[in-house]
């Protein structure tokens, strides 16, 4: 009830400041039609190709989320008139003055959810340089750069249905996301086109490209761990001398803690199906004796850069073979070649060095002095390699410990595949006809295909099978956009004020009795250095707000479990993976009682770093972001965190409406409505 009245007071002082600027939903932006980043790589590939569009009708549209769209409008309708209702009648009681009904009743009622359409995209543009941020594939299937271009998702399934899956994966994903779940248009097409054809099943290289929460975990890992199960009888027997592990799967992602995400939810699906999974960024402690002092000293000073650290993951030297192994490339990549592989002679420069200033990725790698322990992870069995979020894992900072990885699992198989270094600049030309033939089916994964990948995969993946969902490169549809203005004092007394109004209307939700609220949403802020998100997180507890600062350096993140990210992060269904800590003040008898934000953190704040692949808990319905985006394939991620798999949220973006620095803002503004 305290809580209540605050939230009261709180929504009558909003109506007097006015830090909003204006409200765009998804469904109402009306802003400058900007062409989304276009590359013209694809064009000469499209001149020469045959082309079918894809378009489906609302009824053939596969399903977009969990909830029934027209349920969720209904309801929508319903509850939007009976918060009018209930304030009205407050207001009447005198409860409220008339001003602030306006607001309350204005924001919080959510734009209904559009349906998904999926129209033609277009074909004639005209990029201009400084437009060439995105690729952008012409429509949803397109095989090579070569003589073919057909398409659609005409003839993918839209159901997940056995065949093509088995019994035990059918039953894991009803269980998993419910009865009457159907395939994302990404995964529809994931199961026309990876899964195993008769007769020849050569390696493929495939890449899966839709926006954010569209379910692109499912659409990999269905193919990926049928084809497992169906081979299982093959497996050539582990021999004594073949090193331990021999995975026949390896997944590979930018950070531990999504690694160890997409290994718990790669679990959940193996309940009937039996697989074994590993993740090679979980705690399984072993320590490491057979050092001598020099090396564990090195170590430990590696295990600092590398925020590895106690109870990291060690191989056992008699570890039984396992079917997936998940982890990060630098981590995957101290198992092949051994802890410290990447080492070299410490030089006069390197002792001058800070190493605040190294890059993330392969700099990080880079240690100096000779140590190096024996390689520990077999590679022979390798048939599958998913490279999650691969815009990241082939960006500069980490492509080469990405291909290299690549290239010993080849080797480990029998191809030796070169890792020649590529041009630093992106303007330069790469080289022509390098078609890398890797001895396994490799799967690519992105939200977002920026122009030089594209440009990449256009010359050393010219057989690449490229699978995009229809809202490519746009924010997901029941993400809704709204622009909020600094004050021009103290940011973060703006960004609490921020916090406060989304508790305040929640707590006029429970109010009005027409939502089942039971707690206060989470919040996840993204800021763009780490210093800020110290910052602000201590401003924030100062004024009550209990909350989790994350960055690359947090101690948090070196224990070798997600459990940093409890609450937050969303939880696996149908197993006791994971459990979100429970809310102080809510039970289940007591459902009406909202939680308390100065007990329990509702507030993430954090870097790029958590923008990625993470998969948050719906409860996460409001994504802040307080420093200026750096460019939009960055806002696209972070922002994505929220609304995913059909769920409503909010991103709101800070900037300045007025005087210097206001045009940025006003770019910002443009550019994300592009993405609407
Ligand atoms: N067919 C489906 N129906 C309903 N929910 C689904 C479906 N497929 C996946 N999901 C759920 O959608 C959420 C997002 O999935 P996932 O993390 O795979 O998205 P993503 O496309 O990889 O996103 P990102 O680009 O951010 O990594 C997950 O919670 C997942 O369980």
């Amino acid at each position: 009830m305290a809580y209540l009245l605050t939230a009261r007071r709180t929504c009558l002082r909003l109506r007097s400041h006015e830090f909003v600027s204006g409200l765009h939903s998804s469904a109402s932006a009306q802003g400058p039609k900007l062409r989304p980043r276009l590359a013209k790589s694809l064009k000469p590939a499209f001149n020469r190709g045959r082309l079918e569009v894809a378009r489906f009708d609302r009824d053939e549209a596969p399903h977009h989320g969990r909830q029934g769209e027209q349920e969720q409008e209904v309801s929508e309708a319903r509850m939007q008139r009976q918060r009018r209702a209930t304030l009205a009648e407050e207001g009447r009681k005198g409860k409220w003055s008339s001003e602030s009904l306006e607001p309350a009743i204005a924001q919080k009622a959510p734009e209904p959810i559009e349906r998904p359409v999926y129209k033609r995209k277009d074909l004639d543009y005209e990029a201009t340089a400084e437009d060439e941020e995105f690729y952008n594939p012409p429509t949803l299937v397109t095989t090579g750069g070569s003589t073919e271009i057909s398409a659609s998702l005409k003839g993918a399934p839209t159901r997940f249905n056995t065949p093509p899956l088995l019994p035990g994966f059918v039953s894991a994903l009803r269980e998993t996301l419910g009865q009457d779940v159907r395939p994302t248009p990404i995964q529809s097409l994931s199961m026309k086109w990876l899964f195993d054809k008769e007769p020849a099943f050569e390696w493929n290289q495939f890449l899966l490209a839709s926006e954010t929460g569209s379910g692109k975990s499912i659409a990999y890992l269905l193919p990926v761990l049928q084809h497992l199960k169906e081979t299982e009888g093959s497996k050539p027997p582990p021999t004594p001398s073949s090193r331990p592990l021999n995975p026949r799967a390896i997944i590979l992602a930018p950070t531990h803690e999504l690694a160890r995400q997409l290994s718990g939810f790669a679990k959940s699906l193996l309940h009937s199906e039996k697989l074994r999974v590993v993740c090679a960024s979980q705690a399984n402690t072993k320590s490491q004796t057979t050092r001598d002092a020099t090396a564990s000293q090195m170590a430990a000073q590696f295990d600092s850069l590398m925020g590895g650290g106690q109870g990291e993951f060690a191989v056992h030297k008699n570890a039984h073979p396992v079917d997936v192994l998940v982890g990060t490339p630098m981590k995957i990549m101290e198992m092949i070649r051994g802890r410290g592989w990447d080492r070299r002679e410490m030089t006069e420069e390197d002792a001058t060095l800070d190493p605040k200033t190294l890059r993330r990725g392969r700099d990080k790698m880079v240690g100096v002095g000779k140590w190096r322990s024996k390689p520990e992870l077999g590679l022979e069995n390798v048939q599958w390699v998913v490279v999650d979020e691969a815009d990241v894992l082939l960006d500069p900072d980490f492509q080469e410990v990405t291909r290299t990885l690549l290239a010993d699992i080849s080797a480990a198989r029998g191809h030796q595949v070169p890792v020649d270094p590529l041009p630093t600049s992106p303007t330069e030309k790469l080289p022509e006809n390098q078609d890398v033939e890797y001895p396994f089916h490799l799967v690519l994964t992105s939200a977002t295909i920026p122009s030089t990948l594209a440009r990449y995969l256009d010359a050393y993946h010219p057989r690449l099978i490229r699978l995009a969902s229809p809202r490519l490169h746009h924010l997901p549809k029941t993400l809704q956009t709204e622009y909020a203005s600094w004050t021009g004092g103290n940011k973060n007394a703006d960004i609490e004020k921020r916090i406060r109004r989304v508790w305040a209307e929640d707590a006029l939700a429970v109010a009005s009795a027409v939502t089942p609220v039971t707690s206060l949403s989470k919040i996840l802020i993204f800021c763009n250095k780490s210093s800020k998100v110290e910052d602000l997180s201590t401003f924030l507890a100062e004024k009550g707000i209990k909350n989790v600062a994350l960055t690359s350096a947090s101690e948090e993140r070196k224990r070798g479990s997600n459990k940093h990210l409890f609450g937050f992060l969303r939880p696996l269904r149908n197993s006791q993976l994971q459990k979100p800590a429970p809310l102080s003040n809510v039970t289940p008898t007591n459902p009406g009682v909202i939680s308390d934000p100065s007990k329990d953190p509702h507030v993430m704040i954090t870097t790029s770093l958590l923008s990625r692949g993470l998969d948050f808990d719906p409860s996460i319905n409001h994504v802040l972001i307080v420093d200026e985006p750096r460019n939009m394939i960055d806002f696209l991620h972070r922002a994505g965190r929220s609304g995913r798999a059909g769920q409503t949220g909010r991103v709101v973006i800070f900037g300045k409406s007025k005087g210097r620095g206001s045009d940025k803002a006003r770019e910002v503004k443009q550019r994300v409505r592009a993405l609407v």
